[in-house]
């Protein structure tokens, strides 16, 4: 083993080499909450978000909140902002407001929920109230959480970010019901729920859908203006002169063209950065926006697949056989795609149920929503009149078939 002399390692230059393209690379990280000067085309958003907590800063309830908006249209951003300035308000005019983020695509169960919340809003030394991370039942979790709010805070926002990956709606009952359910003696608590998917709405009970529709906002996607400007305020994450003119107008043009989501647009720009440091390059450059895009494409995808039901699966894989075989051809109706859903459904491997083609139809439009596909009526004409629904991939089939591969099950299928 060489434990020699540490001076001799060539790794020594590694280590303390300067990294020739990133000045302050944090500044493109994905859950980095930037400054107000940095938030572009989101005044109306926040001032609509600021309206429904405001009366939170006098610690009277806020009202409740539900954003919706497609991936990347700064749902999470606005929600973490906006609490935050309030919070920072709040307190120096003499109001306790505590606050918390729940990502529900990491923390499903209701149980989970409660022990987060408790855990990130409890100061122990003030409370004398201890959350172990397992081991009590959830009404004991919840009465301890309901006595740090009160012992803590006069009002307290709690943000639900992805609501609809919850397992199950009884956190959202119990928390929007608290007060008049006399859990709580003197806490006030205001819920912002966040979702990507429109269709969350039809799972929730009546009084919780009356109680969050309080007030529901839905954030536009942005336009390439946009999508560039969010960029060029975040461009000191580079050294002085290392992008070259044609990169951020090029990654605005790709994250604007399926929709403006600018995580995308974030995404491709840091990994164009990081393409041209891995092959020694002193520029960013179009070719290395240009690979960064496919690679962001192929990593987008794969997280807005891989967890979703083994129907969905199906039913999206249904589409990329046909897209397949079918070389020329991009769009095909829901009856074909429902013929070739059957026979994929009718193999044991999947262990699922062939559903009606209506239900099919439904979650395709699921899909059609977080853009995964894309979806066209056309009217027919002579006997076939009427309007058709008609999927297309919006991703290659090969990459599409590749992540859902990793299923096992459907790994299975394609040897069978
Ligand atoms: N208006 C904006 N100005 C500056 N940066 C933005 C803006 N909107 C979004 N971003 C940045 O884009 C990224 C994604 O935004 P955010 O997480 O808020 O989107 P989202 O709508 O919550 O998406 P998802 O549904 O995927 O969680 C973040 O890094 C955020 O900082």
């Amino acid at each position: 083993m060489d434990d020699g002399d540490p001076e001799s390692g060539s790794l020594n230059d590694f280590w303390g080499s300067e990294d020739p393209i990133f000045d302050r690379k944090e500044l493109l990280d994905i859950d980095l909450v930037p400054t107000e000067e940095r938030i572009i085309g989101r005044d109306s958003e926040i001032e609509n978000v600021a309206s429904s907590i405001h009366p939170a800063i006098k610690g009277q309830s806020p009202r409740n909140t539900l954003i919706y908006g497609k991936t990347g249209t700064g749902k999470s951003l606005v929600a973490k902002h906006v609490t935050r300035s309030a919070q920072n308000y709040a307190l120096e005019n003499g109001t306790k407001m505590g606050r918390a983020y729940i990502d529900c695509t990491q923390t499903k169960t209701e149980t989970r929920v409660v022990i987060n919340l408790a855990r990130a809003l409890n100061e122990p030394e003030k409370t004398g109230v201890s959350i172990p991370v397992t081991g009590l039942s959830t009404d004991v979790y919840y009465e301890r959480f309901w006595s740090i709010l009160d012992q803590l805070y006069d009002v307290a926002i709690i943000i639900l970010d992805e609501i609809d990956k919850l397992q199950n709606n009884e956190i959202l009952m119990q928390l929007s019901r608290a007060g008049e359910a006399g859990k709580l003696d003197s806490c006030k608590v205001g819920i912002i729920a966040i979702s990507n998917k429109i269709s969350f709405k039809e799972s929730l009970d009546e009084r919780i859908l009356s109680s969050l529709q309080d007030r529901e906002f839905i954030f536009p996607p942005y336009d390439a203006n946009q999508l560039r400007e969010i960029m060029y305020n975040r461009d000191d994450a580079f050294k002085d002169g290392v992008i070259s003119d044609d990169v951020i107008p090029l990654s605005a043009a790709f994250a604007a063209q399926e929709h403006g989501d600018a995580r995308k647009a974030l995404d491709i720009l840091r990994n164009a950065g990081e393409l041209a440091k891995d092959e020694g390059a002193d520029e960013v450059t179009e070719d290395h926006v240009r690979n960064a895009r496919e690679k962001a494409n192929i990593d987008r995808f794969s997280q807005l697949l891989e967890g979703q039901p083994t129907q969905i699966k199906a039913s999206v894989y249904a589409l990329s056989v046909l897209a397949e075989q079918h070389s020329e051809r991009e769009e095909f109706a829901t009856r074909e795609i429902y013929e070739m859903y059957q026979n994929i459904t009718s193999d044991s491997a999947l262990g699922i149920e062939t559903l009606s083609q209506r239900r099919m139809s439904d979650k395709l439009d699921e899909q059609v929503f977080l853009d995964i596909l894309g979806q066209v009526e056309r009217v027919g004409r002579g006997y076939s009149s009427g309007v058709t629904n008609y999927y297309y991939l919006l991703e290659d089939p090969a990459v599409v078939q590749a992540v859902i591969h990793n299923d096992s099950r459907f790994s299975e299928l394609e040897k069978n």
